[in-house]
């Protein structure tokens, strides 16, 4: 059974509209005087490091945080956003049953189709009358994602929805997100994800907005720095990694060897596109 999230329709060419957008909490400015433009189809990953106001960037999308400066606008055409909060697990009715919470939702499911979704995400047929209060932290959680996915729109907008999830849900959300035919907005630390469903990243930097039209390896291509740290991270994840035996017959000399020759090639990844920097700087 493959799962699709439900389309209500096609949403016009333009989805969201951000123009001189400022906010802060207090003192604090998180979006200052951004721009940017939002079409059907477009599937976007918002990152940056953490508090720099991914999250509170989707909240403004959403209408849920008034901007104190410029304005978000959603296209004007059928633009039905499905929105998944960090906390939605925390919202769910506690009265109702496991069946009952995302039924409610589903608006053209066949009931077979829901039971089968649950089952996906690990809901066997006896859970199914459960009262959601008897349920665990990560039932809860799996449950928001299916109530989630049965709700029809033309435009997605995701806050971390990979966490909680097992890998067979992820699959199933990020093939559902592949084939979904209008506008899809995450905010993921989640590389693997992202790197899977995005067409274009969008960079939180000091309030600003820095567009990458491209995937995740364009944006890598494009961001040194960015690229720098997923070098590190995946550095940090070899020496995590358990070591075989059999497998690493190299030295520890031949070890340092190979770690100088990625960093050699690193930098001069990094002298080249410094060189094509300043090229363009001098056209
Ligand atoms: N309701 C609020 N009142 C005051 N400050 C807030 C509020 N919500 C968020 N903040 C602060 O605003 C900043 C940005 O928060 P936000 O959740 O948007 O960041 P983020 O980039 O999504 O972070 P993370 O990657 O850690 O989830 C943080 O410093 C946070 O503490």
């Amino acid at each position: 059974m493959k799962i699709r999230f439900p389309e209500r329709g096609r949403s016009g060419r333009s989805v969201v509209t951000i123009k001189n957008l400022e906010f802060g909490y207090e003192d604090e400015l998180l979006v200052n005087r951004a721009n940017l433009s939002i079409e059907r189809g477009e599937k976007i990953a918002i990152i940056g490091p953490n508090g720099c106001g991914k999250s509170t960037l989707l909240k403004l999308i959403m209408g849920l945080e008034n901007p104190s400066g410029g304005e978000v606008l959603l296209g004007e055409h059928n633009v039905l956003p499905n929105y998944f909060e960090q906390n939605q697990a925390e919202a769910l009715d506690l009265d109702k049953t496991v069946l009952q919470t995302v039924e409610e939702v589903a608006e053209d499911w066949r009931i077979d189709d829901i039971k089968g979704l649950l089952g996906r995400c690990n809901f066997k047929a006896d859970m199914l009358d459960r009262k959601v209060s008897l349920l665990s932290g990560g039932e809860k959680a799996r449950l928001a994602f299916c109530k989630f996915m049965v709700k029809p729109s033309t435009l997605l907008v995701l806050d971390e929805p990979t966490n909680h999830l097992d890998i067979p849900s992820k699959e199933m959300l990020e093939e559902a997100i592949r084939e979904y035919g209008g506008a899809v907005i995450t905010v993921s630390h989640d590389r693997f994800f992202i790197k899977q469903i995005v067409n274009r990243v969008v960079e939180v930097k000091d309030g600003h907005l820095q567009d990458y039209v491209g995937d995740y390896n364009y944006f890598l291509e494009k961001n040194l720095e960015a690229r720098e740290k997923e070098l590190e991270r995946e550095a940090e994840l070899d020496e995590k990694a358990p070591k075989v035996k059999a497998k690493s017959k190299m030295s520890k000399a031949e070890k340092e060897a190979q770690k100088k020759q990625k960093r050699q090639a690193f930098q001069a990844a990094k002298q080249k596109s410094k060189g094509q920097k300043n090229a363009k700087r001098w056209n």
